[in-house]
């Protein structure tokens, strides 16, 4: 499929079905994004023809009923997962034009991922598990340990840090999931029910957290979630049912 900067707003005039231009200042938009699973009788459109635009520094949520397809969309935008037609531009490039390698570049530096089941490796350290990204990309030790260490401030586990995931609490092992995926700077975070194995109160601690990462370091977050308090907190709202959105 084509993919239309705003400077070439006027292919589309002249041209009713062609996408819409994509917004210059965007972080990431879809035209077209669509995801079929299996084959035949077993296929399932968990992603329809979706256009959006995300803006630098929203913080957005992404709602619906269980099977809508937030997590297949978040996974499409992130390249995590392939589209089965259509396409993301991420910062300007085309995700389909990327190679395996640049896919892994992009996820590593750009992207920060966060799930509900927080995903620590039990055997290190809070410290430990937020300055892994940065050993694995060849980072050396004395700035790990100041991004590690600033990482974890802005979570508010200044202390606490030589702690393994099992002495620590729920949302203090969300805390430092997020210091993880915001470790390497990236542009975009995504949260796939970031509050999900939360109570309400420490949920809505880890969606101020996520609300201040957008509103004071401009990152950009995307959450998908069932969580009405959360969704609250967001600047957008876009609810999806069939793999397509809705209107609330
Ligand atoms: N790998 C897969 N293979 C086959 N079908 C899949 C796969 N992943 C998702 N699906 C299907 O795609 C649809 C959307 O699933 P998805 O997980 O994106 O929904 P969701 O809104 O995130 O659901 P939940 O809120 O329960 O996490 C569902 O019908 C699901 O069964």
């Amino acid at each position: 499929m084509s993919m239309y900067r705003a400077s070439q707003g006027i292919a589309q005039a002249s041209n009713p079905n062609a996408p819409a231009p994509i917004p210059a200042s965007s972080v990431i938009s879809a035209r077209g994004l669509t995801k079929v699973f299996g084959s035949g009788d077993q296929a399932v459109t968990a992603v329809k023809e979706i256009q959006m635009d995300i803006m630098p520094g929203e913080f957005l949520a992404v709602t619906g009923r269980s099977g809508s397809g937030k997590t297949t969309l978040l996974n499409l935008l992130a390249g995590l997962d392939q589209p089965t037609s259509g396409g993301v531009v991420f910062e300007g490039r085309n995700l389909t034009e990327f190679s395996e390698s640049q896919l892994v570049d992009m996820r590593r530096s750009r992207i920060g991922f966060v799930f509900q089941s927080f995903g620590l490796i039990p055997l290190l350290s809070a410290y430990e598990n937020v300055e892994l990204p940065l050993h694995i990309g060849g980072t050396r030790w004395r700035e790990r340990r100041q991004r590690a260490g600033e990482a974890l401030e802005l979570v508010g586990l200044g202390s606490r840090t030589g702690h393994r995931p099992y002495e620590l609490s729920g949302g203090e092992q969300q805390r430092v999931a997020i210091a993880r995926a915001l470790v390497t700077g990236p542009s975009v975070l995504f949260a796939d029910e970031p509050t999900g194995e939360l109570d309400s109160v420490t949920g809505i601690s880890i969606a101020t957290i996520l609300r201040d990462i957008a509103r004071e370091r401009g990152v950009t977050v995307v959450t998908a979630t069932h969580d009405l308090a959360l969704a609250g907190m967001c600047t957008r709202r876009l609810e999806m049912a069939d793999g397509a959105f809705v209107e609330r």
